[in-house]
């Protein structure tokens, strides 16, 4: 996907403002920015949901919603249907749209369906309902329903957020084993950094209405992001690799 001079603005303020960048296919970026900074603002153009007020966006060489089908989305707000639904209802009516739910699926959409709750580790609780799982739980029911569908374009909002730091980790590695193997291209908002080192190729930091994209080494410094950032921001790493982002406001 590329963004030629794009800006965003909600409700007539810009949000973000002449972001040029391109992603190549394939690549796992992960979307970091202070609360506000417009990471779901970005993610929504790429759906094509928000048209930008000026620039260009591409998705697959096309304009974003005629992309769309070959475009998986999970929204930060999740309001998954109803509590007494289960799992395999969800992925099901998502593949079918409608209610009848897993005994009217074809071969093929129950294989899709199985493939997407291992991705996720989550064909254990697949059955049970929504209502009765954990936040963290229906958390991986709604990634892996984003993976229906083999989508060249995953867009994932805070995916890991109230998962516990182990799952967070196995998580973001089962998306990155994932979007490997199928060549998808993901761009994954989170607020730790750590969560997705080692599994993302690129980082892309908003902040103040710019962008920066790039490999980790190269953004995630102390001079790179006071710049971003229009302020001092100290980045440190620990002996075993952790990264910490310190600044006021972040
Ligand atoms: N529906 C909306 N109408 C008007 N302004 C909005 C709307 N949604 C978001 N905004 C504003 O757009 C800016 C960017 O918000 P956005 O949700 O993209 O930030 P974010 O980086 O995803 O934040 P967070 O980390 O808190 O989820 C904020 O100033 C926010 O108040």
């Amino acid at each position: 996907m590329a963004c030629e001079g794009v800006t965003l603005e909600r409700d007539g303020r810009t949000v973000l403002a002449d972001v040029s960048l391109t992603i190549p296919q394939g690549c796992f970026v992960g979307l970091f920015g202070a609360n506000g900074s417009g990471k779901t603002t970005f993610l929504r153009a790429l759906l094509g949901l928000l048209p930008p007020t000026q620039g260009r966006i591409t998705v697959m060489g096309q304009p974003p919603a005629q992309a769309a089908c070959h475009v998986g989305y999970m929204p930060q707000v999740r309001t998954p249907a109803g509590a007494s639904l289960t799992g395999y209802d969800l992925l099901g009516s998502d593949i079918r749209g409608d209610r009848w739910g897993l005994p009217w699926l074809r071969a093929s959409d129950r294989a899709a369906i199985k493939e997407a709750l291992e991705a996720v580790d989550a064909t254990v609780f697949a059955a049970r309902r929504l209502g009765e799982l954990s936040g963290g739980e229906r958390q991986r029911l709604l990634i892996a329903q984003a993976l229906i569908g083999n989508p060249r374009l995953l867009l994932l909002d805070e995916p890991l957020a109230s998962l516990d730091p182990v799952r967070m980790r196995d998580v973001a590695e089962r998306i990155g084993t994932i979007a490997r193997a199928r060549g998808m291209t993901v761009i994954c908002s989170a607020h730790d950094l750590n969560a997705l080192t080692g599994v993302m190729d690129s980082v892309l930091y908003v902040a103040r209405g710019h962008a920066r994209l790039g490999p980790v080494d190269e953004v995630v410094t102390s001079a790179s992001l006071s710049a971003l950032y229009g302020a001092p921001v100290e980045v440190c790493r620990s002996p075993s690799g952790r990264i910490l982002v310190a600044a006021d406001g972040l």
